[in-house]
C-alpha cells in the first residue's frame, strides 16, 4: 500500500566529485522521490550514476572528494547538509542499505550474530536484553533455516544467498522506514537471484517500507517496481509509474533499454544492442541530452540545449529534452505498444 507524504524526497541533487584536483559533475539535477510503501526503481546502463545517487542518500561520500547539491529529505530530515552524528542517528534507523557484494559488505572476523547484533548497538531500538532473541528472529525473518547456528558462523562459512540474506537482516534490524537495495542480486547465482527478490518483496509488503531498487535489469524493474526512474549519465531522463514507463516509454534512452532487453518484447527476435557507451564525467556537457551522443542519426538534436525542467506529457510521467517527441529508431522498429498504436490509427 502506497501511502502519504514522500518519505524520500530528493530535489535538485547535484554531486560533484574532485579527481585529479578537479571537479567534475557525477549526478546533475536529480529529482525523485519515494513515498511509504513504494518500490521505486532506479536503472540505467553501469556508470550511469545510480549508486552515486544511494551514497548520497547516506551520505557516505567522502566530504573531501565530493560536494553534494540540492536538496534530500528522508522522512523530514535534510540530509545534504546533516552531519556525521546526525547520519548515525538516521543510518539504520530511517534509512537502511544492501549492497551489491555481500562478502565484503560484512566483516570476515566477526561471527553473524555479532554483526547483527552490531547494528542494534548503534540504536536504541531494541532493547540490549533482547538483542539476541532479535538476531534470531531476524535470521528466521530472512528465510535461514537454522538461525541460532548460523549466529555463531562466520561469513566464509555461508553461501552467496546466505550472505545477503543476513546483510538484508542487518539492514531490517532497526526497522528503517526505506530500505536502498543497490543491484542486490548481481553477484548472485541466477536461481538464488530470484529468492532473493522475492525476499525483498515480502519484507517490504510486510513492513510496508519505501524501497530504491537500484538495478539494470529491466524485468527485475517490471516485476517489482511501483515506479521508475531512469537514469543516464548522471541525470533523471524518465520518471514515472512502472506501467507508465513501460507502456508507453517516451525517452529514447528509455526506449533503446527496453528494446535491448528482449525477454519484454517477444515479437523483438534480434538483440538490440545500444551504440556507444556511457560517456566519461570530464565530457558529460549536462545542458545537452547527453543520450542523443550515441544515436547515430541523431546528432543535430545533440547539439541542442535542453532545459531542466522535464516536460510532463501525461500526469507524474517526467521526460527530460525533446527527442522523445519524433524519435524513431533507425530501421522502423515499433515496440509492441507503438505497434499497436499505429495498427488502430490505419
Ligand atoms: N568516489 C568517486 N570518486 C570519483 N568518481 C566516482 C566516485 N564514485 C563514482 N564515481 C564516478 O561517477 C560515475 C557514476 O558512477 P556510479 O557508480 O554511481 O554508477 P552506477 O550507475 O551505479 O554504475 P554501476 O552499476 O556500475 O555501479 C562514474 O563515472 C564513476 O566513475
Amino acid at each position: 500500500m502506497i501511502i502519504g507524504k514522500n518519505l524520500l524526497e530528493a530535489k535538485g541533487v547535484g554531486v560533484d566529485f574532485r579527481i585529479n584536483g578537479e571537479w567534475l559533475t557525477a549526478l546533475y539535477n536529480v529529482d525523485l522521490s519515494v513515498k511509504p510503501g513504494e518500490v521505486l526503481a532506479l536503472v540505467g546502463e553501469s556508470g550511469s550514476g545510480k549508486s552515486t545517487f544511494a551514497m548520497s542518500v547516506m551520505a557516505l561520500h567522502n566530504p573531501n572528494q565530493s560536494r553534494v547539491t540540492g536538496s534530500i529529505m528522508l522522512d523530514g530530515h535534510q540530509i545534504v547538509d546533516a552531519t556525521e552524528a546526525e547520519m548515525r542517528e538516521l543510518r539504520g534507523v530511517k534509512v537502511g542499505m544492501i549492497f551489491q557484494d555481500p562478502l565484503s559488505a560484512l566483516n570476515p572476523l566477526m561471527k553473524i550474530g555479532d554483526q547483527i547484533q552490531e547494528s542494534m548497538s548503534a540504536h536504541s531500538i531494541v532493547p540490549k536484553e533482547q538483542w539476541q532473541e532479535h538476531t534470531i528472529k531476524l535470521l528466521d525473518e530472512v528465510g535461514i533455516s537454522k538461525p541460532e547456528l548460523v549466529a555463531d558462523q562466520f561469513p566464509h562459512e555461508l553461501s552467496g544467498g546466505m550472505r545477503q540474506r543476513v546483510m538484508i537482516a542487518i539492514a531490517i534490524a532497526n526497522e528503517p522506514d526505506l530500505l536502498i537495495a543497490d543491484e542486490p542480486t548481481t553477484a548472485l547465482d541466477v536461481t538464488i537471484q530470484a529468492q532473493i527478490l522475492d525476499l525483498i518483496k515480502e519484507i517490504q509488503a510486510e513492513k510496508n517500507i519505501g524501497v530504491l531498487l537500484i538495478t539494470h535489469d529491466l524485468g527485475v524493474v517490471a516485476e517489482m517496481a511501483d515506479s521508475v526512474a531512469v537514469m543516464y549519465a548522471g541525470q533523471i531522463v524518465e520518471r514515472g509509474t512502472a506501467e507508465q514507463v513501460f507502456e508507453n516509454p517516451l525517452h529514447p534512452y528509455t526506449r533503446s533499454l527496453l528494446r535491448a532487453n528482449p525477454s519484454l518484447d517477444t515479437l523483438n527476435d534480434q538483440l538490440y544492442v545500444i551504440p556507444g557507451v556511457v560517456p566519461a564525467l570530464s565530457e558529460m556537457d549536462h545542458s545537452r541530452d547527453l543520450f542523443l551522443e550515441r544515436v547515430p542519426w541523431m546528432q543535430e538534436a545533440a547539439k541542442e540545449k535542453v532545459s531542466d525542467v522535464p516536460a510532463e506529457p501525461e500526469e507524474g510521467h517526467f521526460v527530460r529534452g525533446n527527442a522523445w517527441k519524433d524519435f524513431k529508431f533507425q530501421d522502423g522498429y515499433l515496440e509492441p505498444g507503438r505497434r499497436q498504436k499505429e495498427a488502430q490509427s490505419k
